[in-house]
């Protein structure tokens, strides 16, 4: 049966509006094709308070599924990488992908200094990650440097955030990077870190973001912010579980760590939409008792994973 665009938008928001509430309808940009259902599901993306950009890449995957199923489904919101011209899943098999991290990265913690990061490996937590934001080049250096010291004789994974020179000349386990991190990098930087066998982590914050990190088959995937955080001031507002049961769905060939205000009581539902690994910064730097808290985390995706 042939449906008009209207008809295809109220068809996708009365099967959808329920799981993707909370968030206002978003600005509407207009349309880049005339197709029927990507127009109707642009529509539809923009009420449920999707970003142009996230809508318009929602909306070419519907028209894309609809095109390979031979019919519209209202019912099925699009989560074929296909549909999203993504790479070939899983992405570590590609041949240009950056080395493998394990699928369940477990408990992550984002941490100020090595410092910190030498307690959260000693006290056991599987994946640890530099964040130390630092004007001073010999002091950044000084830190990557202390921190790869600090995991030896532990068996934690140190991921060091944005300075990934520095992370190679170290020798840490890999680097983490935002999109404006990888979008300063030329094609030969990110080939001389795809060869210097660190594992590459990085941030997205919704449909667009995560179709662009695929562009270099990164070793993980980190989606947020999935609840409000204060830590940083973020460009989008927070995901919430819906959207990240449909990010994980979508990319459940990579590595997934959920980040952004997540804590003991919400841990267990992040981890259920489907993520191996639940990143944290306040759960673990804002605690009275960080080890207990640390190992309180560990308990808590030990039960969320059985
Ligand atoms: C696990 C993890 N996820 C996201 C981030 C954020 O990285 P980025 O967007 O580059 O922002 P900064 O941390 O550099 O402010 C992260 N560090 N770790
Ligand atoms: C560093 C960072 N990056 C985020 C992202 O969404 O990319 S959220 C975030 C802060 C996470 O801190 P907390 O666990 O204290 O909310
Ligand atoms: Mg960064």
């Amino acid at each position: 049966m042939t449906q008009n665009a209207s008809d295809i938008a109220r068809a996708i928001l009365a099967a959808h509006s329920a799981r993707f509430d909370g968030h206002p309808a978003a600005a509407f940009d207009g349309f880049s094709s005339d197709a029927p259902v990507y127009r109707g599901a642009r529509e539809a993306c923009a009420r449920l308070g999707f970003i142009a950009i996230d809508s318009e890449c929602v909306a070419r995957a519907w028209q894309a599924q609809t095109e390979r199923l031979g019919h519209f489904d209202a019912a099925q919101w699009p989560a074929d990488p296909r549909d999203f011209g993504l790479g070939s899943f899983p992405p570590a098999a590609r041949a240009n992908s950056f080395p493998p991290c394990p699928i369940a990265l477990g408990l992550y913690a984002v941490l100020p200094d090595a410092a910190w990061v030498g307690r959260m490996a000693r006290a056991g937590v599987p994946t640890v990650q530099l964040r130390f934001k630092s004007d001073d080049p010999a002091a950044i250096a000084r830190e990557v440097q202390a921190a790869v010291e600090a995991v030896r004789g532990t068996s934690a994974l140190l991921f060091i955030n944005d300075h990934w020179q520095l992370a190679i000349e170290a020798g840490a386990y890999g680097v983490h990077l935002g999109q404006e991190d990888l979008d300063a990098l030329t094609p030969a930087e990110v080939q001389q870190l795809r060869a210097s066998g660190l594992r590459l982590g990085v941030s997205t914050h919704g449909y667009a973001e995560m179709v662009r990190a695929d562009a270099v088959s990164p070793s993980y995937l980190a989606l947020g912010a999935v609840f409000p955080t204060t830590l940083k001031k973020m460009a989008t507002a927070p995901q919430g579980l819906a959207r990240l049961h449909g990010y994980a769905d979508l990319m459940r060939g990579y590595p997934l760590v959920a980040i952004g205000g997540i804590d003991m009581d919400r841990l267990p539902q992040a981890l259920a939409a489907g993520v191996g690994s639940i990143a944290v910064v306040r759960a673990i730097v804002g605690a009275d008792d960080p080890e207990g808290a640390a190992r309180a985390l560990m308990a808590r995706m030990q039960q969320g994973m059985r």
